[in-house]
């Protein structure tokens, strides 16, 4: 895939109008990676409708092609894929490269794990920085060999083993990509993986995984949390996978909504997965007016339309324990805390660290640098809110984020003196009609 490295900055005007309309934000991210390589995996074929086409899981897609596996494009969000069965991918012939996705890397590491062959993996410049360490560790356990950069980071070689241990682990941090990286090379170990998570991270590898017909144990650990496991070698049948509306990407409509008087938008067909709705919570506790409409069950995930009205924020303590449900969701999050009116908190924000840009300290960046007040305490982030009159004018270093760069527009929108933004190119990773959906609500992007 040819990927341009054209930056492209954004100016963004205050707007002095509501946003309005009925819309459909693109498939959810995390179900997409998944689908495409539980198909890959599964014996026979698989029909993915909703697929996200962002960037982030072509590269998935590409790097299941390379592996052997036959994903094909028929319409857009359709896809149809011709899996090779547990154990049976075959040795790449090329670098896989996984641009800008840490899903990518990370799941495909486990599954890698336990392909008895030779792989080298890299990624963008974002990417090239964050920690593989937290899953080549474990994933040493099953018998692969992992080479990576200095300080667990890509280029990293892979050197699998068909003959893989099964591994237990307990999470040293809330990572679905890592409990997933471990599951995934239990699938073609010889008993039982397990994995102990003290907190609840997303939960769409076990529920997929079942839907490909392998038993998954999920057990509540007395102290909080759960413990996961399967027993390998195990057969996945090719399935139909129907994807919901990314709730991650609905977030950023919600929040514009929110903040832009007279505004009326309705989202349709949205996930509701109770470990990613942690943000719709927050913006209820901050007083907005978000109803869920027409909940239902789709392909396994609930779903539901999300109505929200504009109205009045009002600051908000979100706890530790909350944050691997909303984790992607700080960056959108911390603009309506700015916005709001009183001090909102969000603690124990570690995590936010190893994203595709250190999202704590651009969090800071972006708001300081437009006139709002930011205290920190350790890993918790203090927001002044503004309470409607955020002073902007400055311009957003976006450090090849997406999540960044979709903030800072909405930003621009209610900040009294717009921003400028330094590059929304990566935006394309995970919400590629961003700005022709927020256009179609009203939003007068000039791109
Ligand atoms: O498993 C997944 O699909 C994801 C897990 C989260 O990462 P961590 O596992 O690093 O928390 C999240 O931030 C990422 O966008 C997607
Ligand atoms: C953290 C994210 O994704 P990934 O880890 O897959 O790069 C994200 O989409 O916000």
């Amino acid at each position: 895939m040819t990927i341009s490295s054209a930056t492209k900055p954004l100016t963004v005007s205050f707007l002095q109008t509501p946003l309005k309309g009925k819309i459909n934000v693109p498939g959810d991210k995390s179900i997409s990676h998944r689908a495409l390589m539980f198909a890959a995996l599964a014996t026979g074929e698989s029909h993915i409708t909703g697929l996200l086409e962002g960037e982030d899981v072509m590269q998935t897609a590409a790097a299941m092609q390379a592996l052997g596996a036959k994903p094909t494009r028929i319409a857009e969000g359709e896809w149809h894929v011709v899996g090779k069965g547990i154990g049976q991918l075959t040795e790449p012939d090329d670098v896989l490269n996984m641009g800008n996705s840490g899903t990518s890397a990370r799941l495909l590491s486990g599954i890698l794990a336990s392909h008895g062959f030779l792989s080298i993996m890299t990624g963008d410049g974002s990417l090239r920085k964050r920690p593989m360490n937290r899953v080549t560790i474990p994933l040493s356990e099953t018998g692969a060999c992992f080479a990576t950069r200095h300080a667990g980071k890509l280029p990293m070689a892979i050197m699998g083993t068909s003959k893989a241990t099964p591994i237990g682990y307990r999470l040293p941090v809330a990572s679905a990509q890592v409990k997933s990286a471990i599951l995934l090379a239990g699938l073609n170990a010889h008993g039982i993986t397990w994995v102990e998570e003290p907190v609840a991270t997303r939960d769409h590898t076990e529920n997929m995984l079942r839907h490909f017909g392998v038993k998954v144990l999920v057990e509540d650990l007395p102290e909080g949390g759960k413990k996961i496991s399967l027993k390998g070698p195990v057969t996945l049948q090719g399935k139909d996978i129907k994807v919901p509306g990314d709730p991650s990407s609905a977030t950023f409509m919600l929040v514009a909504a929110s903040m832009i008087q007279g505004s009326e938008v309705c989202i349709e067909n949205v996930g509701l997965n109770p470990l990613r709705t942690g943000a719709f919570e927050v913006l209820k506790w901050m007083g907005i007016d978000l109803q869920i409409l027409n909940e239902r069950v789709e392909g396994g995930e609930p779903v539901g339309d999300l109505m929200i009205k504009a109205g009045a924020l009002k600051a908000v303590d979100v706890p530790a324990s909350h944050a691997p449900s909303m984790i992607d969701e700080y960056p959108i999050l911390s603009i309506a805390a700015a916005y709001a009116e009183g001090i909102t908190r969000f603690r124990g924000l570690e995590e936010l660290r190893v994203k595709e840009s250190d999202r704590f300290t651009s969090i800071v960046e972006m708001l300081r640098g437009n006139g709002v007040q930011v205290d920190i305490e350790g890993d918790d982030l203090i927001i002044h809110g503004t309470a409607g009159n955020i002073p902007g004018g400055g311009v957003v270093s976006t450090h090849m984020d997406h999540r960044l760069a979709m903030s800072a527009s909405i930003l621009g929108l209610v900040a009294q003196k717009g921003i400028k933004v330094d590059d929304v190119t990566f935006i394309r990773t995970s919400f590629p009609n961003y700005f022709p959906l927020m256009n179609a609500l009203g939003a007068k992007f000039d791109v």
